[in-house]
């Protein structure tokens, strides 16, 4: 709990201090200088230096509370028994350490272990520990600690139990429920990346870098690449001298230009919708030909324009797909891999469109099930069908839950599914007379008569 809330306040310093430069024309040295030495005074005495004085030690201290010995390394992974990966720089591991719920799983990934580790693996390191320990989210994967012992550096994560989407892409048990799931966690992920005054491009977005946990869920991982950009409403690029990535998911405008923006993770993030359609990596169509190279992205594009996207869709959830749900995503994720960048969507409206897609998806294979199977003819039989014939058919279980009016509104049905699937009917006459009755017209309800 301290450590989180250190971590808090360091980054709402950070946040107030660079709003503060963006949100005047000047720069704070420009400010200093034309300070009066009274001003300076009181500016370093009584604004800046009682800062410091709070902050920065939390600052420089802040990630050691993470900071895990070589040797406890060794115990919670049992002297490096059981390796689940292998990464640029090393190998990944399984561990167990004691957390507050019990023993918890970890992955511990080794940098330094391969003899090009350089500058730039240390700065890979530096950049996943610094993004992963700022940057929470549950689709961010999450960082337990870590170890930087001369030689010997470790990040360690939550275990992702289902592994890389990569090796799930082609397996006919990830339901296209599964996928379109999946792909909203992702946009969750990267919008909350890409939004807030401090935006991280990811530059990795790939099925490789995207671990799943027990239920399915999707963690964003491999931040070691991704930039903190300074932009803001002014700037919308970052220029990065040579573009970095996996050929088949690097926006082709940054490989151009290496003019970096946020909309190149959204053209990656288009890939990996095409590979969870496709099921195949765009990796695999790279590498499978020498000449011409194939891009997958090229390749359902063609086919989307041509009206022919049925022909790439992966054979083993083909049959599942609701027709209007694949309408949703496809138009989605084709926006996403728009030449032009200003026409790609933002990741907050990727997860809208992929939302709908599912909810079309969840309307006929949840909600459907749930009504009678004659709901058709019930309805033609109310009073008023029109007003049914527009409705979803989960707004429709909530119509036949509340009642239908019937033979002219004498008649009520009501279909109820409890949580369990369990369904109960019942038909109450609302115009109900006996002879020598005294209680005419007595609403009665009979449970279970149909
Ligand atoms: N938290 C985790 N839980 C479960 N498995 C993991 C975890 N982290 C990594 N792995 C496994 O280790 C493999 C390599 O890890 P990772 O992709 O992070 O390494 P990397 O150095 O970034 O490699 P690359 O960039 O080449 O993909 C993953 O594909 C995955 O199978």
């Amino acid at each position: 709990m301290f450590v989180h809330l250190t971590k808090q306040t360091t980054f709402l310093v950070r946040v107030r201090l660079f709003n503060k430069r963006t949100n005047t024309n000047e720069l704070p040295a420009e400010r200093f200088t034309n300070c009066s030495p009274n001003v300076w005074f009181v500016w370093t005495y009584f604004y800046i230096l009682p800062i410091c004085l709070l902050y920065l030690p939390s600052i420089e201290t802040h990630k050691d509370s993470l900071r895990i010995s070589f040797e406890d390394i060794r115990l919670a992974t049992q002297n490096f028994k059981t390796k689940i990966g292998r990464g640029r720089h090393g190998n990944v591991y399984q561990g167990e350490v004691l957390g507050v719920n019990g023993p918890t799983r970890i992955a511990v990934k080794q940098y330094g272990e391969n003899d090009d580790y350089d500058e730039d693996g240390e700065k890979e390191f530096l950049t996943e520990l610094e993004i992963l320990f700022e940057y929470k989210h549950e689709n961010i994967i999450g960082l337990i600690g870590y170890c930087n012992e001369d030689n010997k550096k470790f990040l360690v994560y939550e275990h992702a139990p289902n592994g890389g989407l990569d090796c799930h892409v082609d397996n006919d048990n990830l339901t296209w429920t599964k996928r379109l799931k999946i792909g909203i966690d992702v946009a969750i992920g990267l919008d909350f990346l890409h939004g807030g005054d401090s935006p991280v491009i990811h530059r990795g977005i790939k099925s490789y870098s995207i671990l799943l946990n027990g239920d399915w869920k999707a963690k964003i991982t491999d931040v070691g690449f991704s930039l903190i950009a300074s932009i803001n409403d002014e700037i919308d690029f970052v220029v990065h001298k040579a573009a970095y990535g996996t050929p088949g998911y690097v926006d082709p405008q940054y490989r151009k230009s290496s003019f970096l923006t946020r909309e190149s993770d959204i053209y990656s993030l288009g890939v990996v919708l095409c590979e969870m359609m496709c099921g195949r990596t765009a990796y695999s169509y790279v590498i499978s030909m020498d000449e011409p190279r194939n891009d997958l992205a090229d390749l359902v594009k063609r086919h989307y324009e041509e009206g022919k996207v049925d022909e790439l869709v992966f054979k083993g959830i083909k049959d599942q797909i609701v027709p209007k749900s694949m309408v949703a995503f496809l138009k989605i994720a084709y926006e996403c891999l728009y030449d032009e960048r200003e026409k790609r969507p933002k990741a907050s409206e990727v997860v809208l469109q992929l939302k709908k897609a599912l909810e079309f998806q969840e309307d006929i294979e949840i909600w459907e099930a749930k009504l009678p199977k004659d709901y058709k003819e019930i309805i033609h039989m109310s009073k008023t069908p029109e007003i049914y014939s527009n409705l979803s058919n989960k707004d429709l279980c909530e119509k036949f839950s509340k009642g239908i009016l019937l033979q002219n509104g004498k008649t009520c049905l009501s279909v109820k599914v409890n949580g369990d699937g369990e369904r109960s009917e019942t038909v109450s006459a609302t115009l109900f007379s006996y002879e020598n009755n005294k209680l005419h017209n007595k609403r009665i309800s009979i449970p279970n008569s149909r």
